[in-house]
């Protein structure tokens, strides 16, 4: 068995212990960058999500954060059951048409959601005819050169041309540029940056930056807030139609509680729901949030490690400055915490249940933890259970899988976001 942390390159190491997360993702005000090498992989450097230094993290994280809090979110809920909603009955229109890819179709709906919250006016992909465009395939082109822009980040400029082709730009990406230039006009430089662009880019960033920050920001949100919350419902909706007394427990439980998916209630008390709970948890477990190992860097502490290994004590004195990361597409497939990772199991979250362990709770990495953790995650969650209820009672119901397996789904390789094998046609259904 290897060793619990292992060296990954000269700057990295690589931890598969999940009792020394809490100390790698840390809160309470000790200090965590993210390393270097790691946010090159990514074009969003002016926005929270890529910026290296702690202190200047918080500063930009801040006042988006204020947005992404429950009572916030609660504010936005109506906008979301109207998606969810148009979202069902564009499912039922599905009826006779050739098969889809339920991923590509959920990803409309989180995209429109993001999109309105973001820019008061959403991309309108759940209003046209199909599927497409949608933001799925500018989402993967923009992570595929993820890699080489890490080892060669200068190829980071050549996204600069976006500004040049936007006119040619798949008709989602093209309008989001004057979007964000209508919405915040360039400030007047006699302002220091702005005090939007200061609220954003952090205090003293320079003007010429103002309209690159927002633009970061908004395509680090509207990426984020896109394709993790599909691919998590994708994933479930698969289980569920694979497994047909798991969808028709979730229906029972729905209907006991006499949900009415054209009125739906506050997202808070769908949450109460035993069943919906952990199904949702199994598929954010299943799903993963962001496959890749995002590693942090300690500036101001040592970092003391206390395990174990081949069964004798392990302790190890990580030097301040070096990066430290976990993968939750590892840690999910820990047998000690999850055994039988692979099966989608919601009662492994109910305590005392087949396959339940007391360390599952702590072993959750999908929304990642700490100071850095998912900024979107009440949005995630409320997306999840409005559109799950409504999906269970109104549409499943009518859905079947088509020449589609779990190979489909299952983690084939890392592109930040996990990816299933190259040749999948994706999760694809048909309405009946
Ligand atoms: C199932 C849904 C989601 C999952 C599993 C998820 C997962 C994650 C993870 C693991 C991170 C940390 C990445 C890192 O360490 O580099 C993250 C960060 C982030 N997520 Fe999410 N996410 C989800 C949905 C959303 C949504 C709906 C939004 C919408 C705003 C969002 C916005 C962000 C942002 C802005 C960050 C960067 C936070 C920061 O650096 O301070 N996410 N997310």
């Amino acid at each position: 068995m290897a060793s619990p942390i292992v060296r990954i390159s000269p700057n990295e190491l690589h931890c598969n212990d999940i009792n020394f997360g809490d100390e790698i993702y840390a809160v309470g005000g000790r200090k965590r960058d993210k390393p270097l090498h790691q946010v090159n992989g990514s074009i969003l450097n002016l926005a929270e999500f890529g910026t290296v230094d702690h202190d200047l993290h918080r500063l930009r994280r801040a006042p988006v954060g204020r947005f992404f809090s429950r009572s916030m979110i609660s504010r936005l809920e109506p906008d979301i059951k109207t998606l969810v909603r148009k979202l069902c009955d564009k499912l039922l229109a599905q009826k006779g048409v050739p098969a889809f890819d339920i991923a590509v179709a959920y990803s409309c709906f989180t995209a429109d959601a993001i999109s309105g919250y973001a820019f008061g006016q959403n991309f309108g992909l759940l209003d046209q005819k199909g599927w497409e465009p949608n933001f799925h395939e500018p989402t993967l082109s923009s992570l595929r050169p993820g890699l080489l822009f890490r080892f060669f980040p200068f190829l980071k400029n050549l996204a600069e041309l976006a500004t040049v082709f936007v006119d040619y730009l798949p008709r989602v990406h093209g309008p989001l540029h004057p979007r964000i230039a209508n919405q915040h006009p360039a400030p007047d430089p006699a302002d220091q940056g702005g005090p939007r662009c200061r609220a954003i880019g952090g205090q003293g960033a320079p003007n010429h930056l103002c309209g690159a920050v927002l633009a970061a920001e908004a395509l680090g949100i509207v990426g984020a807030g896109t394709e993790t919350t599909s691919w998590t419902l994708a994933v479930i909706t698969y289980h569920l139609l694979d497994e047909p007394q798991l969808l028709d427990r979730l229906t029972r439980e729905l209907q006991d509680a006499q949900i009415d998916p054209m009125d739906l209630p506050h997202w808070t008390e769908l949450e109460k729901l035993p069943f919906l709970k952990i199904v949702i948890q199994e598929g954010l477990r299943l799903s993963y949030g962001v496959s890749a190992r995002t590693a942090r860097v300690a500036t101001q502490e040592d970092l003391l490690y206390h395990g174990e290994w081949n069964k004798k004590s392990l302790d190890l004195v990580i030097p301040r400055g070096y990066a430290v990361g976990m993968s939750s597409a590892i840690v999910h497939h820990d047998e000690h915490i999850f055994p039988d990772s692979y099966r989608f199991a919601p009662d492994r979250w109910c305590e005392g249940c087949e396959l339940w362990t007391p360390d599952a709770e702590r072993g959750m990495f999908s929304f990642s933890k700490g100071s850095r953790s998912c900024l979107g995650m009440n949005l995630s969650l409320c997306e999840m259970n409005l559109a799950l209820a409504a999906l269970v009672l109104r549409v499943l119901p009518h859905m079947r899988i088509y020449e589609t397996d779990e190979s489909d789904l299952r983690y084939d390789h890392d592109m930040f976001i996990p990816m299933p094998k190259s040749d999948t046609k994706g999760v694809r259904v048909t309405m009946e």
